[in-house]
This record gives C-alpha cells, sequence and structure tokens, in this order.
C-alpha cells in the first residue's frame, strides 16, 4: 500500500506581474479559470489525494464547485508563498511519513506523467524530490546597468518546478526553521537544502510553464492546445 498523499496548492497570490484585473488563477484559459486546469491536472494523476488550497481570505473570485476532490479543504493564504504552504501544513492532520506534494496554481501545463514520475521519485528519496529542467541557454552576469560583464558556467545548473515533493515531517520542520532564521525561501527545496538535505532533480517538461507576464496566457493556451493534440493522436 502506498503512503497518503496531501496536495498543497498555494493559490492565494496577486499576480501583481500579470497586471490583470483579477488574481492571475482566475484568468480565462481556454474558456475556464486558469485554476481549474491546474486542480484538473493534479485530479488526473491522484485522485484520491487530498487536496490543501490556499487561498487569500479577501477572495471573492473563487467557486468550490472547481474542485473535483473529494477531500479538500482551504486554508488562509499568508504574505508570501512559504507561508501560505506552512498554513497547509499546519491545518493537516499528516502522519510524519506521509507525502506532501506541492503545485504552484499558477503552472496549469503540468502533465499526468510528469506529476506522476513526480511522486514516484519523492517515494524513492528520503531528502524528498521536485520536477526541474537543466538550464538551456548561456548564461550572463548582468552589470547593475544591465551590460554582459561575463558568461557563467551552466553546467549543472536547473530551473526549479512544481511540484516539490517531500515527508510531512521534514517539509514542515524546513519551513518552521527557513520562518525563525526570517529567511525567505521561493520554493520548498531551498528550505530542505538550507537542513543540509538535497532533494532529487526530476527533469521535468520544458512547458511547464509558470503562468507569471502577461505574455504567458497565450503561451499557456497553445501548450494545452497542443498537449492535447498529441494526447488525441495517441488514441
Ligand atoms: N502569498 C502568496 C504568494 C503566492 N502564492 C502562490 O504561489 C505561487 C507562485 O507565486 P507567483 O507566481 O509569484 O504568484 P503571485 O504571487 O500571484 O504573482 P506576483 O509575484 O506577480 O504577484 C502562485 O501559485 C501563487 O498563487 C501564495 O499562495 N501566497
Ligand atoms: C516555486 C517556484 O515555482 C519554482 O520555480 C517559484 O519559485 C515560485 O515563484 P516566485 O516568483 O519565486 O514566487
Amino acid at each position: 500500500m502506498s503512503d497518503p498523499l496531501w496536495l498543497v496548492v498555494p493559490a492565494a497570490g496577486q499576480g501583481r506581474r500579470m497586471e490583470a484585473d483579477r488574481p492571475k488563477q482566475y484568468l480565462t484559459l481556454l474558456g475556464r479559470p486558469l485554476l481549474v486546469h491546474t486542480l484538473e491536472r493534479l485530479y488526473s494523476a491522484f485522485p484520491d489525494a487530498r487536496l490543501m488550497l490556499c487561498l487569500d481570505d479577501d477572495d471573492h473570485w473563487f467557486a468550490e464547485e472547481w474542485v473535483p476532490f473529494a477531500d479538500w479543504q482551504r486554508v488562509t493564504g499568508g504574505e508570501e508563498r512559504m507561508d501560505s504552504v506552512l498554513n497547509a501544513l499546519a491545518a493537516i492532520d499528516a502522519g510524519d511519513d506521509d507525502l506532501v506534494l506541492v503545485h504552484d496554481v499558477a503552472r496549469p501545463c503540468v502533465t499526468r506523467e510528469d506529476l506522476l514520475a513526480l511522486h514516484q521519485a519523492v517515494q524513492r528519496h528520503a531528502a524528498g524530490a521536485l520536477l526541474a529542467m537543466p538550464v538551456a541557454d548561456t548564461m550572463k552576469r548582468a552589470s547593475p546597468s544591465g551590460a554582459s560583464l561575463c558568461s557563467e558556467p551552466r553546467d549543472a545548473l536547473w530551473h526549479a518546478l512544481t511540484p516539490q515533493g517531500f515527508r510531512y515531517r521534514q517539509l514542515h520542520r524546513a519551513l518552521v526553521e527557513a520562518r525563525n532564521r526570517h529567511t525567505l525561501v521561493t520554493d520548498e527545496a531551498s528550505a530542505v537544502e538550507a537542513l543540509g538535505d538535497a532533494p532529487q532533480l526530476v527533469s521535468g517538461r520544458r512547458d511547464n510553464l509558470k503562468v507569471t507576464h502577461p505574455d504567458d496566457l497565450a503561451l499557456a493556451a497553445a501548450i494545452l492546445t497542443s498537449q492535447r493534440a498529441t494526447t488525441e493522436r495517441s488514441l
């Protein structure tokens, strides 16, 4: 029997870089709110998981009918992403060894295959695991004025994606310690690394885009359309 699985979806951000009239998780993507796509992707891989959905207390966009999971809970978001995740962990009635996967609501293009690969890796690696992709471009070090000062070696450099998965106790401890040190971590793996652990990098698809800037919405629509066409061709 596999370990109990919890999904934490931070969805309490304001999407300021998107410059839209609403938080980006509620922007329309192929006719439906972006958040709906993300939750459906997670559900397609983990229909029996328990979902903790972090939402801003002032969020008046959200509709419960969009959640496909039978077992789920709304959690109050925090000041920063890491605070939202910590609020979710505090609300979880989990065993120490339960698995927790954290996935940004802003990544609606994650595939079922990548989700399942990450889940497998988290079960195999004691330090946890994260989807990531190797850096493909030549990397530049910029001066304050934006001039290219030098090229940095890109060997062994990866982009961190989500989901990122860990055992409950390990992740909770790592984030609590980061908060106690007043360290702002932008992903879970950073907090775990700070404890001396080395989560496993799992090579994920390059199209697991985080919708961040205005142009990204059209890109996400193109990715989802292309992924659907591929799935239909293979049926
Ligand atoms: N206090 C916060 C801040 C962010 N998030 C979530 O963390 C994820 C990654 O954050 P990011 O892409 O930076 O989203 P926003 O904070 O919404 O965007 P911005 O920084 O442009 O305002 C998103 O799913 C976002 O909803 C959250 O739950 N709580
Ligand atoms: C967790 C994350 O998606 C990994 O790429 C990312 O760090 C979150 O976005 P932010 O802009 O750093 O909040």
